[in-house]
């Protein structure tokens, strides 16, 4: 079954959001955008607001779709919606507990994410 999944890339001055996922989790242990499954017949832009406001504690005010990812993880078939999210209210915090990290995208190279985030990540440093 694919599972779709509503992801925000948050900027603010050259810099990007990111959460480490929890040990525990599918791909745990990688760095990741905040985010995660539509529910039943839910848009993924009501998802993506629903999930950065459970995670981050923020309110998304505008976002633009940046590009749609499917990747098969063998355990997992996941459809992943990436939005930049362009305007927001309130600070991201790591509503869950987990680590969270203002980076600037040109350090995103840096970090450990899972196979399917690797192309949005080249996408992200060329577009700078
Ligand atoms: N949120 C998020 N998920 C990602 C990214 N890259 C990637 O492969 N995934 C995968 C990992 C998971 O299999 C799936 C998202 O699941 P999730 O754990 O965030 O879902 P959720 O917030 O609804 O959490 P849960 O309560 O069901 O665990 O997408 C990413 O950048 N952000
Ligand atoms: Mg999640």
């Amino acid at each position: 079954m694919l599972i779709k999944v509503a992801v925000g890339l948050i900027l603010r001055d050259e810099q990007v959001f990111i959460a480490l996922r929890h040990a525990s989790q599918h791909q745990g242990g990688l760095w990741e955008f905040p985010g995660g499954k539509c529910e039943a017949s839910e848009a993924a832009d009501v998802a993506l607001a629903r999930e950065l406001q459970e995670e981050c504690g923020i309110q998304v005010e505008a976002c633009e779709h940046f590009d749609t990812i499917a990747h098969d993880y063998g355990d997992k078939q996941v459809e992943l919606i990436f939005f930049k999210v362009t305007d927001f209210t309130g600070e991201p915090s790591g509503s869950e507990g987990q680590e969270i990290r203002w980076v600037s995208i040109t350090e995103l190279a840096d970090y450990d994410f899972p196979e399917a985030n690797v192309p949005i990540v080249k996408a992200l440093m060329s577009d700078c």
